[in-house]
């Protein structure tokens, strides 16, 4: 119904897109607030700073269309059949770009805070698919604006398997249009719904969780700390492999990559299970980190590693989704590259069981819970639990440690994380070959089921509700209770009764002597 709507309602031309899409209502205020992000000292010539990076294709111009990212930047995708899609339609163009009327629209996919998704397809070819956020520029404050040009931003410095690839970014008339890589298999959210207890099988919350620890290790590594990790924000491709999603709350910094040196298993005691004396190490093998067993001597060599981590990265803008949010972001003191590390966390733990670690009765009781000292807490483990179980809580009690100087990845990032033995036998250069879980409900089946149909598309759980990025009331109070020194502003307070979800607040910490907003 809604396909056959959007696709009468196609433009035959970029002028006509006034009628083409229905513009996002009032969308809820984001949590996002441009970061006051202290770059780290350019201590050398290896600092990466963001700003260098930026991509021509991000064109805020009004009515202007870009040619497409190019692929020869991306190296990695340079044989992704989805670019030759574009450049056969970017080299049919009269002007050699790519506009709205080489897109044929399917099917409405969702809708965010910044614009609507959509499924569609290059007019010329049917075999690519792909997702266009449409975004309504007239209907965006300057604030939500600032954030869609992060997201564009973001976009265009990414080349990795577990991140999207912008293919186009461009303009047409008051909207805003990023093209990018559709995932059929839905978010990781709505298939945690669909298992038994909510709860993923523990080899595949290896799978999982090891491509998102690369994912984040690769922004990291760009300076870009993400600040939104959860399920929903986490897509599943066509080949079931991860896809991060949803940029606009990240935040840039520069990072001082470094190389080091580490002897082998001794190091990795130390980030492992430290009570467990180990004289031979378990290398799981096979398929999708399969269960087959090899014993093997450690070895001993000392090796050199690299890591590139934002551990100067700074941000008093507090944002994020509540059940998600590090301690140090619901303080209010201030943040930077660890809160992705707790988040990380957080993560493993409601993979593995079905709830997130701080849960309260709502709200502030979840956020009381996060900033208390009191420790992660799991649920009685089970007589015959499944092998790994333990080291799995032991990885998660070591990034859900609340000072955030002392939390696993702080400072090596996700070079010392994928050192822990819940991750051990994981060859990580091939980490794009290993097979989805094929025992996870729901996944390969669907998988499957959108590949015949071309176009099918997970759909989310019914009553599989997205927890939105919110800020809400209930901090002042808690804060308050807590005697704290810091004021809270609600940005949004007055138009917070306009908001499709009414659950979205942005606030600024104002801890310094003049009272100006922090931004
Ligand atoms: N590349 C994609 N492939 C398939 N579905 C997508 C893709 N990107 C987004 N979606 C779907 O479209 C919907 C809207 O996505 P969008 O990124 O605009 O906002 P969101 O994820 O709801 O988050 P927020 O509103 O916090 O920005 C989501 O439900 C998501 O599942």
């Amino acid at each position: 119904m809604e396909e056959d709507t959007l696709n009468n309602l196609l433009p035959a031309s970029d002028t006509d897109l006034d009628f083409s899409f229905t513009s996002v209502s009032t969308a809820t205020d984001r949590t996002f607030a441009c970061s006051s992000a202290r770059s780290s000292l350019a201590r050398s010539s290896l600092t990466l700073s963001f700003n260098d990076r930026l991509s021509s294709t991000s064109s805020s111009s009004p009515s202007s269309s870009s040619a497409p990212s190019s692929s020869s930047s991306r190296p990695h995708r340079g044989s992704d059949p989805n670019w030759s899609a574009i450049k056969t339609a970017t080299a049919l163009s009269s002007d050699g770009r790519l506009h709205l009327r080489h897109l044929k629209l399917l099917r409405h996919l969702g809708t965010g805070n910044l614009g609507r998704v959509y499924l569609c397809r290059l007019r010329d070819c049917d075999s690519a698919s792909f997702a266009l956020k449409v975004v309504d520029r007239d209907h965006l404050s300057a604030k939500k604006l600032s954030h869609v040009d992060t997201e564009a931003e973001i976009l265009s410095m990414l080349d990795h398997p577990f991140l999207p690839t912008l293919y186009a970014h461009f303009t047409a008339s008051h909207y805003t249009c990023l093209l990018i890589d559709y995932c059929p298999g839905g978010d990781l959210h709505s298939l945690l719904r669909r298992q038994p207890s909510n709860r993923l099988p523990l080899q595949a919350v290896r799978f999982f969780v090891a491509e998102v620890l690369v994912a984040l290790e690769y922004l990291h590594a760009l300076g870009i700390v993400y600040r939104d990790l959860k399920p929903e924000n986490i897509l599943l491709r066509e080949n079931g492999h991860v896809m991060l999603s949803d940029f606009d709350l990240c935040f840039k910094a520069d990072v001082v990559p470094t190389f080091r040196t580490y002897r082998g298993p001794s190091d990795q005691d130390r980030t492992g299970n430290s009570n467990r004396t180990k004289t031979k190490h378990a290398y799981r093998r096979g398929s999708c980190f399969g269960a087959a067993n090899e014993q093997r001597e450690p070895s001993k060599e000392v090796v050199a590693e690299f890591v590139a981590e934002p551990t100067a990265a700074y941000s008093q803008c507090c944002v994020g989704t509540h059940e998600y949010l590090a301690p140090e972001l619901v303080s209010g003191a201030g943040h930077g590259n660890g809160v992705d590390w707790w988040a990380f966390g957080v993560l493993i733990y409601e993979l593995l069981y079905g709830t997130t670690p701080f849960k309260g009765g709502n709200k502030e009781g979840t956020l009381r819970n996060i900033a208390s000292s009191e420790q992660v807490r799991f649920p009685a483990a089970a007589e015959k639990e499944e092998e790994g179980m333990a080291e799995a809580r032991d990885l998660i009690e070591k990034l859900l440690v609340k000072d955030p100087r002392r939390r696993l990845g702080w400072a090596g990032g996700a070079t010392d994380i994928k050192r822990h033995l819940f991750f051990e036998g994981i060859k990580w250069p091939l980490i794009r070959s290993y097979r989805p879980p094929a025992e996870v409900r729901g996944l390969t089946r669907k998988l499957m089921r959108s590949k015949s149909k071309g176009q099918g598309h997970v759909s989310h759980v019914p009553g599989s509700h997205r927890r939105r990025r919110w800020w809400w009331k209930g901090l002042e109070f808690f804060m308050r209770a807590k005697g704290s020194k810091h004021s809270y502003y609600y940005c949004s307070r007055s138009s917070a009764s306009n908001h499709s979800n009414g659950n979205y607040y942005r606030y600024y910490v104002n801890n310094n002597k003049n009272g100006r907003l922090l931004d």
